[in-house]
């Protein structure tokens, strides 16, 4: 089953000039497919992936998540849909700097409200533990290491169990060994839960191994 359904994206940007960054771009990702975008600096890589997000609706073309059309809906609508069904993990991490780490990891599950705050603190704590950082819970975010608050943000966005978990670069600030651990917890997830996996990286190693690569050049996927 397709997850992800991209028809004929075309996306362009104006500033300085007109520049046509992904060209005519086609392709399906099936439920709980790792998926892999790579192509060398400058192909359109985190621009594709933020249309895939749904967070840029600047362009031409068709994107359905679970059969649905996400083109011409509102942001309200769109904000909606990703909370429920998307899971992020950004370059820069975004946690909020003053709260501790769990709260950080808690705090999309508490918007959510399905599970108790305990049933919340618990999902986070045991994703803290899978990721190596559960000795970081009750810090503050800001005085965490860069490669222990990629660990953190990767947890934040497991929290939910969302369908999809796009990442750009999730692994970037991270050593081999903490790169084998968040490569392996994705993959589990994928086999295990069907989630699906869609991330950016200039790995060629995470790339190899993963079920299928989308690799980008001259502004077009290449098959
Ligand atoms: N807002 C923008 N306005 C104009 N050009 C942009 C904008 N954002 C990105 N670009 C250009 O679009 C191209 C693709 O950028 P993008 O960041 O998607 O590449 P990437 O493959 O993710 O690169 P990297 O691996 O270096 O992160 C680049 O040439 C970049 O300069």
């Amino acid at each position: 089953m397709n997850v992800l359904e991209a028809s004929h994206i075309n996306k362009y940007f104006h500033d300085p000039a007109k520049f046509h960054v992904l060209k005519d771009m086609s392709f399906a990702i099936r439920k709980g497919q790792f998926t892999s975008i790579t192509g060398k600096s400058g192909s359109g890589k985190s621009t594709l992936l933020y249309l895939l997000s749904t967070m840029d609706t600047q362009f031409e073309g068709s994107i359905k998540i679970k059969g649905e059309e996400m083109q011409g809906k509102s942001n309200k609508w769109l904000a909606e849909f990703r909370n429920h069904h998307i899971g992020f993990v950004f370059q820069f991490h975004f946690l909020l700097p003053e709260f501790t780490v769990l709260r950080n990891v808690m705090l999309p599950g508490l918007k959510r409200a399905e599970y108790s705050p305990g049933e919340v603190e618990h999902k986070a704590y045991t994703l803290l533990k899978l990721l190596g950082v559960e000795d970081q819970a009750n810090k503050r975010a800001a005085l965490l290491s860069g490669g222990q608050q990629q660990r953190v943000a990767i947890a934040r966005a497991l929290i939910n169990d969302p369908l999809i978990v796009m990442g750009d670069e999730p692994t970037g600030n991270l050593d081999s060994k903490n790169t084998a651990i968040v490569f392996d917890l994705f993959r589990k997830l994928a086999a295990e839960n069907g989630q699906t996996m869609i991330i950016v990286t200039h790995d060629d190693d995470f790339a190899g191994k993963s079920d299928h690569v989308i690799h980008l050049a001259d502004g077009r996927v290449l098959n």
